[in-house]
């Protein structure tokens, strides 16, 4: 094996510590060292690799031993390479299990194999963006799993993500980016498609921050390429790139106050015809509000700020709508039948904990799950220490860790945790107010040791203390990004869209789930909730490996100054209790 596999990995317990090179090294990951791995009768005793993961699953899977169905937890903070190695997973399998030909050259890998590969380039258009800490960084969670027959071949996948992003749609953080497709886009139309999208060359938009930048990822025409392979036909790849187009304006509109009339309309129009809806009922739905009283409805104009929320609610409504239509699509043209499969290899590929400046609902709901897979690590980890001392017939004492459940039943205890009470207040028919709020959470949980308020802050805010450290949270604005609410009348008009793809998306959610019916009855963290414990359910299940990403610059300079797996192993404990300063 190459000498340099030893400097990016490394093993900690029972968990492969993988160090970012950032900086392409394809003969660590070639096909003749995937075929090394495959081959091997021990793989365990080359250097540590993220191949000996892989293999040791797939020789799981194949050995049929209890649990059969294996996941690979890919963890880690944003930039640490969670996506890159999953993709490096995903594409020795694509390699090792081809059902089509084996092995015999890099163009081998086609057919099921080549379209499950292919969903990486189209979700990471979607779901990826630019942003500070990462070029590339995945704005959603994705846990992908790669079905394979009773011969152990690949025959299939199916992918299910979590919790999108949305907001950055129409909101981005100065010098970060917009989600990378409309970058594509832009870039890579041609002068006819320029035409048909409204987009001309030079055009200015609100929500494309950034756009002079290029990156590796701007690479429209490999996106495009990868929709063909996938069944993507041209006619709904024309309907998909309009509604982007049609977002893009969305962004360029401004309004005036209600009560000036000399608006202009230009922008709505050029917004209507590519989201295909009737221009004054777009406006109107943008400036005029619809409140029942009993039986009756009552008119009423919106604010300046209402106008440009309820713009910004259509786009990321759309945008969002349109991600879980693609990631359907994907599933449909990759999924094996039933009777095809067997067994499965799952690869989980989770945000990291996030501890920013402010933090509100997202973050709440990622570091949540990062609680969840921290327990779930744990309990993993205790039980392999056991089976360990068992085998060598020594005597099992309790090893003290750090344990999360107290902080989880905090957030998530009904009907009196923090999820809860978040859920209640959303429910209340009137604005929600932060301080209200913030009152409630400290007469119901004030002598809970896992929540504490800063008495000097003026900002309504609480604080968790997380396994890996306390976090604040913002509680401005939080009761109402749990609602998520969606103005029905902006529903009813995509309903009534022209573009086959935007009435099919909206009519579709309306049909499958009654709930959403205007206002979304099901709240942001519930949703998050019910998805996060199907995720447990099926990871309790399987086999779990695990795999922690580590981006430190600190670890690049210990492995300069002295190539041992010490420092690395060392590092990887500090990353492992803190993980929120690495
Ligand atoms: N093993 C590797 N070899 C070469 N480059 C790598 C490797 N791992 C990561 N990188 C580089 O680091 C960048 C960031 O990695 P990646 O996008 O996988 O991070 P991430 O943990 O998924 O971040 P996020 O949570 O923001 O999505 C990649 O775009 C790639 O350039």
């Amino acid at each position: 094996m190459a000498d340099t596999v030893k400097v990016f990995y490394t093993n900690a317990g029972c968990t492969l510590v993988a160090l970012n090179p950032f900086q392409p090294f394809p003969d660590l990951y070639s096909l003749d060292v995937m075929k090394e791995y495959h081959c091997a009768p021990q793989p365990q005793e080359f250097k540590p690799h993220i191949f000996i993961v892989a293999e040791e699953a797939y020789r799981n899977v194949q050995g049929q031993l209890e649990p059969v169905n294996q996941s690979l937890v890919v963890s880690g903070e944003s930039g640490a390479g969670k996506t890159w190695t999953s993709r490096c997973l995903m594409k020795y399998y694509a390699t090792v299990a081809a059902s089509s030909s084996v092995l015999k050259s890099q163009d081998t890998v086609e057919r099921i194999e080549r379209r499950v590969l292919d969903s990486n380039p189209i979700m990471e258009a979607f779901g990826n963006a630019c942003t500070l800490r990462n070029n590339n960084s995945s704005r959603f969670g994705k846990y992908i799993q790669l079905q394979l027959d009773r011969c152990q071949l690949l025959v299939g996948a199916s992918v299910q993500t979590y919790l999108l992003e949305k907001t950055r749609v129409a909101c981005q953080l100065a010098n970060e980016r917009n989600f990378h497709i409309f970058y594509q886009m832009m870039k890579g139309a041609t002068d006819e498609q320029r035409k048909e999208w409204k987009m001309p060359c030079g055009q200015h938009f609100v929500w494309l921050p950034n756009s002079e930048k290029t990156l590796e990822e701007d690479c429209f025409l490999e996106t495009v390429a990868a929709m063909v392979h996938l069944g993507i036909n041209a006619e709904r790849q024309r309907q998909i790139f309009k509604i982007l187009a049609g977002i893009l304006q969305l962004g360029n509109l401004n309004f005036s106050s209600s009560t000036d009339e000399s608006q202009p309309c230009n922008l709505d129009e050029q917004a209507a015809e590519l989201l295909c809806v009737p221009a004054e009922e777009l406006q109107m739905c943008f400036r005029v509000r619809t409140l029942k009283a009993g039986k009756q409805s009552v008119l009423k104009p919106c604010s300046q700020a209402e106008c440009s929320m309820r713009r910004d609610c259509l786009a990321k409504a759309i945008y969002a709508q349109l991600f879980e239509w693609l990631v359907t699509f994907i599933n449909n043209s990759i999924c094996a039948g039933t009777s095809t499969w067997c067994n499965f290899i799952g690869v989980l590929d989770v945000y990291g904990f996030e501890c920013f400046q402010i933090n509100n609902l997202e973050q709440l709901c990622i570091n949540y799950a990062n609680e969840k897979l921290q327990q779930h690590f744990v309990a993993h980890y205790l039980r392999a220490q056991q089976e360990e001392y068992v085998s060598e017939g020594l005597e099992w004492s309790f090893v003290k860790y750090k344990d999360n459940q107290s902080c989880l039943d905090l957030l998530e205890r009904s009907p009196v945790g923090v999820f809860s009470l978040l859920n209640e207040e959303s429910r209340l028919n009137r604005a929600s107010d932060p301080k209200t709020f913030r009152v409630r959470l400290e007469k119901e949980l004030g002598d809970n040791a896992n929540i504490s308020w800063d008495k000097f802050s003026k900002e309504p805010h609480f604080t968790v203390a997380h396994y890996a450290g306390k976090v604040n949270y913002q509680m401005e604005g939080m009761v109402e990004k749990n609602k998520d609410p969606v103005p029905p009348e902006l529903i009813n008009l995509l309903q009534k869209s022209d573009s086959p793809l935007l009435h099919q998306i909206f009519t579709d959610s309306e049909t499958e789930n009654p709930t959403t019916k205007g206002l979304s009855k099901v709240t942001v963290v519930s949703k998050f909730k019910n998805s996060l414990e199907s995720l447990m359910k099926i990871l309790h299940s399987t086999t779990p490996h695990y795999t922690r990403c580590i981006k430190s610059i600190l670890a690049c300079l210990l492995w300069t100054k002295s190539d041992s797996f010490l420092s690395l192993g060392l590092l990887f404990t500090f990353s492992f209790i803190c993980p929120i300063s690495m």
